[in-house]
């Protein structure tokens, strides 16, 4: 029987990818909570899910199975014992369970169907939905105050973070962000109970409870023998680390883990949102990252002869990729054409942020209008989408799939 994942390199002709298709979470957001929900601006609902669509069909037309997380989580929750690990397993990772109306919204949920169920834990439980002479605790009580008993999730169409390809496992990543946490629950479930990945060993890189967080979005799949990983606001050296160990020590055909530093801030929040690999030995970089002459922090963690990873520092970007795969010239192709406007204009709506469906195929914003002619004149294949919405969620092409099977290059 087939392995149903399989991601062995950044560009391989995507088979199958897994989506999210913004929803009522997104119309969730209120001018309050935009910086803790991790937005800057309120996508209108009609025209993100136009653009999402759209996104979707350029994927299918070239012959991409699109998955998305909403049906496979409800397929995943089959029998009722499913459905209320689920629920209870939610609702203490949503903290209802601490002085909380862990019992009523329990009922709640489970009274309904599991789209209604997976829709309403994703687009966040208000607290306007339980009748008054239920509420018991003083939180209830404070519905102005704060409205939500369980918070909306409106950064689940970025499906690259909460879990993320290796090989033919998985990992399910710790979050770094309280906002984003519990996505990563999704694929839990749809890793253990859906009838498409149960049966088969999937092994687990990482899980959900590690104590230091990583995200996907700084997770690289370089080659079959390497990955790069991000060291950054979202992704720690300890993760890093443990995932490398786990790797090396599980019969994974990773050998090497290059762990490459970046800025922390809010517009780098993710490697991938300065760095994509777009065809054989071209990549996609923001110039910022590069430090001056060049200069970048980068150690590569290997498996030492006594068990212990053995770790070496590196400096130069284009070097330690030309080591890594054993290529004689890199590309570095800047975003913004290196025009200092433009770089940081199009870093900021995700330019870096590619999404290779082929080596030289790649899916990009259609306002990144400098970068994706940059790409052209480099010879990549770039097919635009629309995103005057989905950008405001500060997320890319990238950021919005899950690669779950690619051909092996
Ligand atoms: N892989 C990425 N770059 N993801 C972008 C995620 C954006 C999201 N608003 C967050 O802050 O988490």
């Amino acid at each position: 029987m087939k392995h149903p994942i399989n991601v062995t390199s950044e560009i391989g002709e995507l088979k199958t990818v897994l989506l999210k298709r913004p929803g009522k979470e997104v119309e969730n957001l209120t001018p309050d909570f935009l910086e803790r929900l991790l937005f800057d601006d309120i996508p209108y609902l009609p025209t993100i899910q136009k653009e999402h669509d759209y996104f979707a069909n350029a994927l299918r037309n070239r012959g991409v199975e699109v998955l998305y997380l909403e049906t496979l989580v409800c397929e995943a929750l089959h029998t009722p014992e499913i459905r209320e690990q689920f629920v209870e397993e939610m609702l203490i990772a949503s903290k209802a369970n601490i002085n909380g109306a862990f019992n009523q919204l329990k009922n709640y949920l489970l009274e309904m169907t599991n789209q209604q169920l997976v829709d309403k834990v994703m687009s966040g439980i208000l607290k306007s939905e339980i009748p008054s002479n239920q509420k018991t605790h003083l939180y209830e009580l404070t519905e102005d105050f704060y409205p939500f008993y369980i918070d909306p999730m409106p950064n689940l169409y970025f499906t690259r973070d909460p879990a993320a390809s290796i090989g033919n496992g998985v990992t399910i990543n710790p979050m770094k962000r309280t906002a984003r946490k519990r996505e990563s629950l999704f694929m839990k479930y749809i890793i253990n109970h859906h009838p498409r990945f149960v049966g088969h060993d999937i092994p687990v890189w990482i899980d959900r409870d590690y104590n230091f967080s990583i995200e996907g979005g700084d997770q690289l799949i370089l080659s079959k023998e390497t990955i790069a990983i991000g060291i950054s606001d979202r992704s720690t050296a300890q993760a890093i680390e443990k995932l490398a160990v786990n790797l090396f020590e599980n019969n994974s055909t990773i050998k090497k883990v290059v762990a490459i530093e970046i800025p922390k801030c809010r517009a780098f929040m993710h490697l991938d949102t300065v760095f994509t690999m777009v065809d054989f030995n071209k990549f996609t970089i923001h110039p910022e990252i590069l430090g001056k002459h060049g200069t970048m922090r980068i150690y590569i963690l290997e498996n030492g002869s006594d068990g212990a990873v053995q770790i070496t520092e590196r400096n130069n970007l284009k070097e330690v990729l030309m080591e890594v795969l054993d290529l004689e010239e890199i590309v570095l192709i800047p975003c913004g054409g290196g025009d200092q406007i433009a770089a940081s204009r199009e870093q900021w709506n995700d330019g870096s942020n590619t999404l290779a469906i082929a080596p030289g195929v790649v899916v990009t914003y259609d306002r990144n209008f400098v970068s994706n002619e940059l790409l052209r004149q480099h010879g990549i294949e770039v097919i635009e989408i629309p995103s005057s919405e989905l950008s405001r969620g500060r997320g890319g092409p990238r950021c919005m799939s899950m690669p779950i099977y690619r051909e092996d290059l």
